[in-house]
Parts: C-alpha cells; structure tokens; sequence
C-alpha cells in the first residue's frame, strides 16, 4: 500500500496536468469556433449527445407507424383497437365521442388523442406508449401517425416477441365481441376511409327471395368462413367474389347489408368514380382490413370495366365515334387490369377473409374478362318479385305468416298478377307498407299491380307501332284492345328475362373448387 501510495502523482503534478488539459480544450473550442459554423457545430452537438443519450440509457422504443410498407400496418390497427381498453387513471387526457345517431344516450366510445400516453403492463414489463401524428405538407397525403413504445432495454426481446403478438390476438378479440358493424367510405381529399356505424336491419330472414337461392348463398357464406386451411392448402387467397346482377329494386343492396350481418364483416362502399388511376386503387384496397366486405355498386358505370371498353378498343383508329365521349366523372383511371389485379392477380393475396361483392343492373355491359371463370366465384341474378318473394314481403310487412281464408283469395289473385309482369320487390314492399290492416295493404298492392299491368300493356302496343313506323312520334295512348294470343306474344317478346325467374338457381355459377 505504501509503495503505491509512493507511486502515484503529488498534487501539484495533477494540478499542472489539468491546467495544460484544460488550455487544451480552451484552445480546441476556440479554434472551433473560429472555423466551424454554429449550424455545423450543432449539429455535432445534436449527435454526440444522442449516442452517449443512447449507450448509456436503460431503455428502448419501438415505432409503430400507420402504414408499412406498401400496405396499412396491421400492428398498428390492433394498438389502436387495443389502447382504449387500457386507458387508466394515470393518462391524462382521452378522445371521447361516438358516431351511432341511432343511440344518442349511449356512452361515448374512447379513443387516444395525440401526444397522450399511456402506460400497460405485460408479464411483469412496464410499457409506456404515445400517439404522435405529423401533418404532410401535400394537401392528398394524409398525415403520419405513429406510436412509440418505451420499455426497459432488458425487456426489449419479450416485448418484440411476445407482447406485440399479444395485442394482436387481443384486438381480435375485441372487434369480435364489437356490437356494431362499421360502413367505410373513401373520402380522396383526406386520402383515407372514412366509417359510420353500420346498423342495417336487412337480414336473409327478411330477404324476399327463392327460398332455394337464400340457402345457397347462406350455405356458400358459411363454408367459406371454415375454409382457411382449404384455400391455403390449394394455394389460393381467402377470397370470394360475388356478382349481383338485375333490375333496380331487387334488393341487390339490401343482399350486401345481409351478408354483413350475417358474418358480422364491415363494409368498404367504394365509389368506383372517384379512384384516380390503378395505383391509387392499390393503395385504396390495402388499407382495407380482413373479415370485411368490398362493395362496388354499379360496376357498369364505370366505362373503364364496361364491355363498351372493349369495343371502342377494337375501332380502328380513323373511325368515326358517333358516340358522345363520357364525362370525365363516370371515367376513372382505373383499368380492367388494375381491377383484376386485386381480384385474381398477384395482389389478390393481399389480406383474408375477404369478400368482394360487384352489383351491376346491366351485366350485358360488363367486360367479359370480368365474368370469366375464376373472376367473380358466383354469379347471383336477383329478379322481379315471384309468389314466394311476396310471400315473405307480406310476412315481414303484414305479419302474415300464413295466409288464412280471408286472405287466400286476394294472395291468389295477387299471385296471378305478379307472374303476369315484371314488379320489383321494392315496388311491391311500398304498397305493403301503404296501410297497418293487411286486407287493405293486399287490395291497394292488387290495385296497383292492376295498374301496372295496364301500363305494361299499352306501353307494349305503343312501342310497337313506333318500331314499325321507325320514329319516336308518341302515338295515341289508347290501345285498340289485344287478343288473349296477342297479349300472351307481346309478352314473350318483351320480357325475355321474365322467363330466368323460375330458374334463378341455373344462373348461379359456383366456380370455387369443393363447391358442387
Ligand atoms: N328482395 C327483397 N327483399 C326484401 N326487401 C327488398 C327486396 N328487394 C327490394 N327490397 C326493398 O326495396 C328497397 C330497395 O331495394 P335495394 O336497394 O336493395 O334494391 P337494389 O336492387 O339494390 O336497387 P338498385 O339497383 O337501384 O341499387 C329496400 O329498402 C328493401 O326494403
């Protein structure tokens, strides 16, 4: 101990040795100052202090940002599902508000406002997450929302493995157990989906239509869900694609919000229109989430997937179009193979438990590549109202489960009309609603129909006369009377399609492999 007391340096040798040290730096700085701009010096500055901040401090963030690579971050969708559960006494501010109109006393949902933070414990390991969001200068680029979560370096490994995983599985579980489903829509300013709350009372039990076609479907909804490991094993994405396809007021939509219910999926209502080109397409249907449905009504507006398309690519150059060209809002940028892309090309993959629903009144004018086999797995005809569709309209409305003797007569004649012209189901639907006491809701409904079969008959005599006369003069409205036989043609010439009710069932095309 002597010795090495004897060994160390005398105090004024330390002293002399950290005046020259201190001289040293003093000189160093002023020669840095002198040569180094402040902005440089800084930046330096700025740097060091976040290595030596970073090596020695005892903990790690993870980032969570909103959107990974080309697709929205799903992690990032289950922290935001997850959060507002753990939201305790020692957050210091929440997001509260609820968008339900149907329940305007409910309890405001929870959401996490920016900069908030709050704190979670998992298996022992203190976690502390904020919200951050950062405004972009592009007016269609939304804003950058993150979440970072701290957590003591040690615990670093756990928290990648095991918590996130967690969270997960718990926003699962959550959106699971949800009591309303939610009803997307694009809004191109912001560049995201905006949602309501999704309460459509439209169910298969208050479909009106073919018994043996609402058993299909229901029956094809059901062995898709079970079907992961099928699809995964034939190599296909979990995805299945219906087309709806008849005339305006056959409860095409009313069949969507059916289908919603009945999986309990919410929908992303795209409106095909304002989509600006295919990339933009992409980006749209990747921020979609699983267990939901993509609608797109009214596929025949837009030209660019219209049969129309093809044709007018067929012309020749130099040919005259005599056609006026469609406005700009009704043609989007999007193309047929943009479109089929997301349907069966290589971004079909993206995402499962997917269910893309097209609803058209013209499907004679849809490009063909889109029927094709392998595109649209079933193709779904809903037609004009029949006996047993106005059965169920005048259970649901009427309460009339079984029609007694009172009524049988007026359901026969009712009948009997129904199968003599095309009459929608929502046509039929408003006059059941026309009164509360069924025997006159029936009579004004047998009314009406009588009317429209009028209608329908002098209009078929009236368009006659105009073809062969091949002008567009209206002629007088009052028919010479036609015969029984007469009738019974115009009939079969006008209506073409009245003929595809009786065989709805033939129309469906199942293309799924294991479906028979
Ligand atoms: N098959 C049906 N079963 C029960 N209700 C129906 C049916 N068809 C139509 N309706 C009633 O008529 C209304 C309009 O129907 P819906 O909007 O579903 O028809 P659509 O075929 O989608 O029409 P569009 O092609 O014009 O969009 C609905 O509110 C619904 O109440």
């Amino acid at each position: 101990m002597a010795t090495l007391l004897k060994e160390l340096p005398s105090f004024s040798v330390l002293l002399s040795a950290y005046a020259s040290i201190s001289a040293m730096v003093m000189l160093i700085r002023t020669i840095l100052n002198e040569m180094v701009p402040e902005r440089m010096r800084d930046y330096i500055a700025s740097k060091f202090s976040e290595l030596t901040s970073t090596y020695f401090s005892s903990e790690f963030t993870f980032f969570i940002e909103d959107r990974w690579q080309a697709s929205d971050n799903q992690l990032f969708r289950a922290a935001e599902v997850y959060l507002p559960t753990r939201i305790g006494p020692s957050s210091d501010s929440l997001l509260v508000g609820f968008n339900d109109s149907n329940e305007p006393t409910a309890p405001p949902k929870r959401s996490i406002p920016v900069n908030c933070t709050i704190m979670d414990d998992f298996e022992g390991i203190r976690l502390e997450w904020t919200f951050s969001s950062i405004e972009t200068k592009k007016c269609y680029v939304p804003n950058k929302r993150y979440f970072a979560v701290t957590c003591k370096k040690s615990a670093r490994e756990r928290v990648e493995q095991r918590y996130f995983t967690y969270i997960s599985k718990e926003a699962q579980v959550i959106l699971n157990k949800r009591e309303s489903l939610s009803i997307y829509t694009y809004d191109q300013d912001c560049s995201m989906w905006e949602s309501a709350v999704f309460k459509h009372p439209a169910k298969f039990e208050t479909l009106a239509i073919e018994p043996k076609l609402k058993q299909f479907i229901m029956g094809d909804l059901d062995s898709f869900g079970k079907r992961k490991e099928f699809f995964e094993n034939v190599g296909r994405a979990w995805k299945r694609g219906y087309l709806l396809y008849g005339p305006p007021g056959t409860g095409k939509s009313s069949l969507v919000a059916a289908i919603a219910n009945y999986l309990s999926y919410d929908i992303y209502d795209l409106q095909f229109q304002i989509v600006r080109n295919d990339a933009d397409l992409r980006r749209i249907l990747t921020s979609t989430t699983n267990r939901s449905i993509l609608l797109i009504e009214d596929i025949d507006c837009s030209t660019n997937v219209s049969r129309g398309r093809a044709q007018v690519k067929e012309k020749p150059e130099d040919e005259e179009d005599d056609e006026p060209k469609s406005p700009s809002a009704i043609d989007p940028g999007v193309t047929l193979s943009g479109l089929l892309n997301f349907i069966d090309g290589l971004w079909s993959s993206c995402g499962n438990e997917r269910i893309i629903i097209f609803t058209t009144n013209h499907k004679e004018m849809l490009d063909p590549a889109l029927l094709r086999p392998g595109r649209m797995d079933v193709h779904i005809y809903m037609g004009y109202c029949t006996p047993a569709a106005f059965r169920k309209l005048s259970t649901t409305y009427l309460g009339i489960k079984e029609a007694g003797i009172k009524e049988a007569k007026l359901f026969g004649c009712i009948d009997e009309l129904i199968e003599s012209i095309e009459v929608t189901p929502a046509e039929v639907a408003q006059q059941l609603m026309i009164s509360d006491d069924p025997k006159t809701a029936l009579e004004g409904l047998i009314d009406f129909l009588n009317v429209k079969k009028k209608k329908t008959e002098e209009g078929v005599v009236e368009k006659e006369e105009k073809t062969e006369e091949g002008d567009m003069i209206i002629k007088d409205k009052s028919p010479a009377a036609p015969t029984a036989e007469q009738r019974q043609q115009q009939k079969m010439k006008r209506m073409p399609q009245h003929h595809e009710k009786k065989g709805i069932l033939e129309k469906i095309k199942t293309k799924l492999p294991g479906i028979n």
